[in-house]
């Protein structure tokens, strides 16, 4: 089915990089509304493929013919970009210009997941970019080619609890350091406004439901520092954190630098989809409660 033939028909989703963090929580909640299949690459999915091959990934999705292609596929591990530029513009430049070239051909619509690293600044808006890393660097330079394609883009960071054996999110390590009272250090000049992987992935299926093409911060209304966030969660799930130290992030010798302030505006994203977005302690309370 092309989208433009019958909105009513269920849309096909392909979530390519979908045995990732976010990818089965997000499989999880679109299926409730989408027909849903997760692409991997690795590891064992609907269906596998290496995106950063223009003709395997041609291959892929005309067996595929997805509606709606959500992208979570990146080089996520940020010392590792710095590290290896031509990997991170492979995963994070060449394939989202892989899939919006597909996209083209083929009238489907591109979802693009990027992230709130591009910023350094208190409530960012989407023009305030400032770049400190090469994983800031190739996720920006990713989304050219889904605007290109009057795809979607965007911008956001995530927390919850991992449904992926190796994968950790933040919210997960903070609570395994506090269950097993480990003297962890909780950065105290780094600042972010991310939401729970559940409503991030509730939000897509809103996206998806009326498309506006462009790039939007999505993120909690009011953000927190690091340290206050692991400390509020701890204090939410009933777990000490006075043996949690409070340190700068300059004090870890960390081989990519990072941004102190990552926090973002969200207005576009609430005007534009007519939300209102929820505050991080509110998120923080839902990682608690509910079953995903
Ligand atoms: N994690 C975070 O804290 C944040 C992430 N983001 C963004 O959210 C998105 C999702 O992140 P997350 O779920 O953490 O990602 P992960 O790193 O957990 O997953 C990456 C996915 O990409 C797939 N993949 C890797 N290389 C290739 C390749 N060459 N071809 C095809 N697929 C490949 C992996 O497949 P396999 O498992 O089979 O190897 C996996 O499914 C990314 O765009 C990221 O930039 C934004 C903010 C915060
Ligand atoms: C937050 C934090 C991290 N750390 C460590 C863990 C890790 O080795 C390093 C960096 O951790 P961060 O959580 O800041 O992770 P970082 O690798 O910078 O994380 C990023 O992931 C990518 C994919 C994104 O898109 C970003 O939004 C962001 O979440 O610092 C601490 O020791 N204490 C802390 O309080």
């Amino acid at each position: 089915m092309r989208l433009e033939e019958n909105n009513l028909m269920t849309k096909n989703i392909l979530i390519c990089g979908g045995t990732g963090l976010l990818g089965p929580i997000a499989g999880n909640v679109l299926s409730g509304q989408f027909s849903v299949r997760i692409h991997g690459k690795s590891k064992k999915a609907d269906c596998q493929g290496n995106l950063i091959s223009y003709a395997e990934t041609e291959a892929l999705l005309n067996k595929e013919m997805p509606d709606v292609i959500l992208n979570l596929v990146a080089l996520t591990n940020v010392d590792t970009c710095e590290e290896d530029l031509q990997l991170a513009y492979n995963l994070n430049v060449e394939i989202p210009k892989n899939l919006a070239l597909w996209c083209k051909k083929n009238k489907s619509l591109l979802i693009q997941i990027s992230t709130d690293h591009i910023y350094n600044s208190a409530y960012a808006s989407e023009e305030d970019v400032n770049l400190v890393n090469n994983y800031a660097l190739t996720k920006l330079a990713g989304e050219a080619s889904v605007l290109m394609v009057d795809g979607m883009v965007l911008r956001t960071n995530f927390f919850g609890r991992s449904q992926t054996e190796g994968r950790v999110s933040f919210s997960d390590w903070v609570l395994k350091s506090l269950k097993a009272r480990e003297p962890v250090n909780l950065f105290k000049d780094v600042f972010f406004n991310p939401l729970s992987m559940k409503t991030l992935s509730e939000l897509l299926a809103v996206v998806i439901n009326s498309p506006h093409p462009g790039v939007y911060n999505l993120g909690s209304r009011e953000g927190l520092s690091k340290e206050d966030f692991a400390r509020t969660l701890g204090d939410m799930a009933g777990l000490q954190h006075h043996f949690a130290k409070s340190v700068s992030f300059a004090d870890l010798d960390l081989k990519a630098a990072r941004p102190l302030d990552m926090r973002m505006n969200v207005e576009k994203f609430e005007l534009t989809f007519e939300v209102t977005l929820p505050t991080l302690k509110s998120e923080i309370e839902g990682i608690l409660t509910s079953e995903i």
